[in-house]
């Protein structure tokens, strides 16, 4: 019986759309002449709707997102800096509240250095891990505000919000992930400075571990976290961290890892109660768009881990052989964006299908 996900599609804005095409591509060799078929409902969402409507996410908008089984994300936001943005918060209003209605309190962020991808650190080591971001809390929750706003006097507050049930629910989220690659956790977090969050960490954590005693537990202050994330990659396996330092931490592992563009996150409701969103970790990288330039590799990864986040293993499987192959030939040859998205769905399509027993 053939099986049917809705997808949102929310290209977005910038490269969004551009890598986005490629995605889609690649979904639909993975899975033509498969038992389970995509209907895709595209949203126009982003900086660019917003300058057009002056709508950035209506309730109609929400609602619809929440009516289908997945969504695969572009990127959104506009020119940082743009004034006719100013107020709009694209980020906030659209990206965050996605991840905060739909529950997405795992942001799942894979660093594979793969064969034949060059990457800026002399002696990388195996590089494979994942960063467990927390998705729902920390300092994005926008609890804040400001006083005396643009006097010298200006006081401006981002306060940072963890709860027990936040935490312990990723961390738990964590050490399952754990559990089934190489055993090895590690706590990122700023426990010396920020103490009352530091704390509740390092206790959920604590707490966790108990249940998971073949699980070897490691803590790194966020500083030095970065230090070792250049000098010995390879040490990682699965790291745990709060918002904001998984955001920060996973742009350098994508730089340490072949580059921005071949990183790809899923922002994921392990509940089930709400659709999963699917996004390369960049951004819409307003300084190449349009150009065709723009690398769709972790769009197309991002496919790879929505199909696994489905239980489509076969065909997500056939994604990232089809990726690692490609990367594995790439080189230093500069191609397009629709050249190495056709080359990728290419190498999917040719890949066997497992006819699923009947
Ligand atoms: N998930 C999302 O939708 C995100 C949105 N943003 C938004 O995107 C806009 C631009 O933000 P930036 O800080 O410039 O970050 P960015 O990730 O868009 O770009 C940073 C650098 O990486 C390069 N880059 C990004 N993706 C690439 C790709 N696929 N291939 C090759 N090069 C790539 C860009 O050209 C740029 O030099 C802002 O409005 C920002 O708020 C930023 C991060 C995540
Ligand atoms: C634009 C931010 C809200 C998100 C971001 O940078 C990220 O999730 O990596
Ligand atoms: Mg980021």
């Amino acid at each position: 019986m053939v099986r049917t996900v809705r997808l949102a599609v929310i290209p977005g804005d910038g490269i969004g759309p551009e890598v986005v095409a490629q995605a889609l591509a690649a979904l639909e060799a993975a899975t033509a002449g498969t038992e389970v078929e995509f209907e895709q409902t595209p949203f126009s969402l982003g900086a660019a709707r917003y300058l057009e409507t002056g709508d950035v996410l209506t309730d109609a908008d929400l609602d619809a997102i929440k009516s289908h089984d997945a969504i695969l994300l572009g990127a959104v936001g506009g020119t940082p800096g743009d004034p006719r943005l100013t107020g709009a918060n694209i980020e906030r209003g659209l990206l965050l509240k996605l991840r905060f209605e739909l529950d997405h309190y795992v942001n799942l962020r894979p660093t594979v250095l793969y064969p034949g991808v060059a990457s800026p650190l002399a002696n990388p080591g195996d590089v494979d891990f994942v960063v467990v971001r927390e998705g729902t809390e920390g300092p994005y929750v926008g609890n804040g505000g400001a006083i005396r706003v643009g006097t010298p006097a200006e006081v401006a507050n981002e306060v940072s919000v963890n709860t027990a049930y936040g935490v312990e629910r990723v961390v738990r989220y964590a050490f399952a992930q754990a559990r089934v690659r190489r055993q090895r956790l590690t706590l990122v977090h700023k426990t010396n400075v920020l103490v009352f969050a530091g704390s509740l960490w390092k206790r959920q954590v604590d707490a966790v571990a108990a249940e998971y005693p073949d699980v070897s537990v490691d803590y790194l202050h966020v500083d030095a976290a970065t230090i070792f994330l250049v000098t010995d990659p390879a040490r990682f396996d699965v790291i745990v961290t709060d918002n904001l330092f998984g955001d920060i931490l996973t742009d350098l592992a994508g730089a340490i890892s072949g580059g921005i563009g071949l990183a790809a996150s899923g922002n994921i409701n392990p509940d089930g109660r709400f659709p999963s969103m699917f996004e390369p970790v960049h951004g819409s990288a307003p300084d190449i768009a349009g150009k065709g330039i723009a690398d769709p590799t972790a769009a197309i990864g991002s496919v790879a881990l929505l199909l696994r986040h489905l239980g489509e293993t076969d065909a997500a499987t056939r994604v990232e052989r089809a990726i690692a192959d490609d990367l594995a030939e790439r080189g230093d040859a500069r191609r397009s964006t629709a050249e190495i998205g056709e080359a990728i769905a290419a190498r999917i399509a040719a890949a066997s299908v497992t006819v699923p027993a009947t």
